[in-house]
């Protein structure tokens, strides 16, 4: 058995992006707002009880958060094309810096639209 320990958070932010359908409005600049949710997987230590400290996690991502709210995305260093592809990844490299091998999903969702991405271990 494995313990879940999930955070969401939040950015508006704005793109452009290439594509082949709908070229026109994509590249011209516009904002979605995102929710992202990291989630950790392991066992909690014997002395804490805890598989990582929420808090610690909360300090992290809210780092990782300022990177990306209210920018340009396109800006954004690493990034690459702003897609959620790609935001996923962003965040996963980020948070696997910390913490490694527990890492076991990010997620990033545009609620208004209904999309969703996960990148998963
Ligand atoms: N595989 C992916 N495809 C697309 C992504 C993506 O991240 N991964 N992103 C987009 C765009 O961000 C696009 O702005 C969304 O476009 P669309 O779904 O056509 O919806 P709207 O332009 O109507 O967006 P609203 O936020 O609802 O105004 C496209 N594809
Ligand atoms: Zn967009």
């Amino acid at each position: 058995m494995k313990y879940e320990l999930s955070q969401r958070f939040y950015f508006e932010a704005a793109h452009t992006l290439r594509r082949t359908v709908d070229v026109e409005p994509s590249l011209r600049i516009h904002g979605h707002t995102y929710i992202a949710e990291v989630t950790l997987a392991g066992q909690p230590a014997a002395d804490s009880g805890m598989v990582v400290d929420l808090g610690h996690l909360r300090r992290a991502i809210e780092t990782l958060r300022l990177e990306l709210d209210h920018r340009l995305l396109d800006e954004v260093h690493g990034l690459g094309p702003a897609t959620l592809e790609n935001l996923c990844a962003y965040i996963w490299r980020a948070m696997e810096l910390l913490y490694s091998s527990k890492l076991a999903r990010v997620e990033v969702r545009r609620e208004a639209s209904g999309d969703a991405c996960r990148l998963v271990r």
